[in-house]
């Protein structure tokens, strides 16, 4: 990899009143990956988000500067059917930005920069989430953008609606949750109240005569070459509102995914005008028992801005490395918890806001078997600590559990220092 210097271990002030960059205090050196080939030349026209325009297209080349063998970095990414594009607003003219914009959709009305997707904002960054039609030795092909030519490109990464849909924030929990039967232990656990919430939203989704070619192609080869279809072929696979069969989902999703990587493969010419037909963000679509997320479209508009889209993940990413843990409390720390928690009577907790909110955060934490798979493996017997407001837990781990035996106040609870507030560097 590529060096892109030294970064500084403290914030110094350069003549300019600037920050050097170091790390610690968020002043980054950027370095662009790449730079984007675009359909659009200027920024007038061009949309004002992605899904106004799913045949914009354009290629980024990840440069030999950043990875002697760009295509490395790129492994992998074809088995995606969307990625975040994160860029700099290059063309902004002036470094200029306030407090309050006026968005086109506001009619003149302001509101707070941060409400909006404004393109003048303090750092300058977009998000772009785009279609990958194809990934070509260091190369990524896009559809549906909304950044003009030569925009600089920070980064990249894969769109994964389990982590970012909160729809489907709601059914990952539900699917971490189902791994194992749960027990009697579980259920009184309390874990429920915060992390097997169901989504209370499970629309049927209508088949999309609109949708994109290349997913339904996807689909009919998932449905011809590997499976019975699910007997209710007709419906989405929920059982019960929000609660998708994630078994079949899951069978589907690695063939789904293969197909994808396959299909990718096969693109061939680079040039932009050999685009594949762009994957549309217009309308959903149903996979029966795929990993294409249904979004509960009933019709098929022509733009659904507000929508998810479907998307296509690889099959590793929805397979959790190991079953969630089952997690309990000593009563030794279950008393210590509740000392903790209440000062005189009052919540002591900064972020939490009872106690019992505390217990359900370190549950869900040691749940997703928070450690590192060097520890897991090698380091099985060992004590774990950590840190959550100011709660010090600790704990052990055996086969297929987490037991919390201690909770004690945090002595050091972390401090978020503004440099330019304190003489004290942080990290010293
Ligand atoms: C409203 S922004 C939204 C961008 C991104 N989807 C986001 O939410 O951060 C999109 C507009 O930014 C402008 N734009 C695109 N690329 C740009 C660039 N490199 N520099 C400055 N403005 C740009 C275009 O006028 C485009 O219509």
């Amino acid at each position: 990899m590529h060096g892109v210097g030294e970064p500084e271990p403290r914030p110094t002030a350069t003549p300019s009143g600037c920050a050097k960059p170091a790390l610690e205090t968020g002043n980054l050196l950027t370095e662009p990956i790449g730079y984007l080939e675009s359909c659009f030349s200027a920024k007038n026209g061009t949309p004002r988000q992605p899904s106004i325009c799913s045949h914009s297209r354009a290629c980024l080349r990840i440069r030999k500067s950043i990875f002697n063998n760009p295509e490395h970095s790129l492994m992998g990414l074809e088995q995606f059917s969307h990625i975040w594009i994160l860029f700099v607003f290059h063309k902004n003219g002036h470094l200029s930005y306030k407090a309050k914009v006026k968005p086109p959709r506001l009619n003149g009305a302001k509101t707070g920069v941060f409400s909006t997707r404004s393109p003048h904002r303090p750092n300058a960054i977009g998000l772009t989430l785009a279609t990958l039609e194809k990934v070509e030795g260091g190369a990524v092909y896009l559809t549906g953008i909304d950044m003009i030519h030569g925009t600089p490109v920070l980064d990249i990464k894969p769109y994964i609606a389990d982590y970012d849909s909160p729809q489907n924030l709601m059914n990952f929990n539900l699917q971490n949750n189902q791994h194992k039967p749960r027990t009697a232990s579980q259920s009184d656990s309390g874990t429920d109240t915060c992390d097997q919430r169901q989504s209370s939203v499970c629309e049927k989704a209508q088949p999309c005569h609109g949708a994109e070619e290349k997913l339904k192609h996807l689909e009919d080869r998932a449905s011809e070459e590997n499976s019975p279809k699910p007997s209710n072929s007709t419906e989405t696979p929920c059982s019960s509102p929000g609660h998708r069969d994630r078994a079949a989902d899951l069978e589907l999703d690695s063939r789904i995914s293969e197909n994808v990587g396959v299909t990718e493969l096969q693109h061939g010419p680079q040039e932009l005008k050999n685009f594949p037909e762009p994957r549309s963000l217009e309308g959903t679509m149903v996979l029966q028992g795929s990993s294409v997320e249904t979004q509960g479209a009933a019709s098929c508009p022509t733009r659904i801005a507000d929508r998810a889209p479907g998307s296509v993940v690889p099959t590793w990413v929805r397979e959790a490395p190991a079953a969630p843990l089952q997690v309990r409390f000593t009563p030794h720390a279950e008393m210590d918890l509740e000392q903790l928690g209440s000062d005189a009577g009052q919540v002591s907790f900064k972020y939490f806001q009872s106690t019992e909110e505390a217990k359900c955060a370190i549950k869900a934490v040691l749940a997703a078997d928070p450690r590192s798979v060097y520890r897991r493996k090698l380091c099985q017997d060992r004590l774990f600590y950590f840190t959550v407001d100011v709660a010090h837990v600790t704990c052990w781990f055996g086969d297929g559990f987490a037991e919390v035996l201690r909770v004690k106040l945090a002595s050091d609870t972390v401090q978020v220092t503004d440099p330019e507030q304190s003489l004290v560097p942080l990290g010293s």
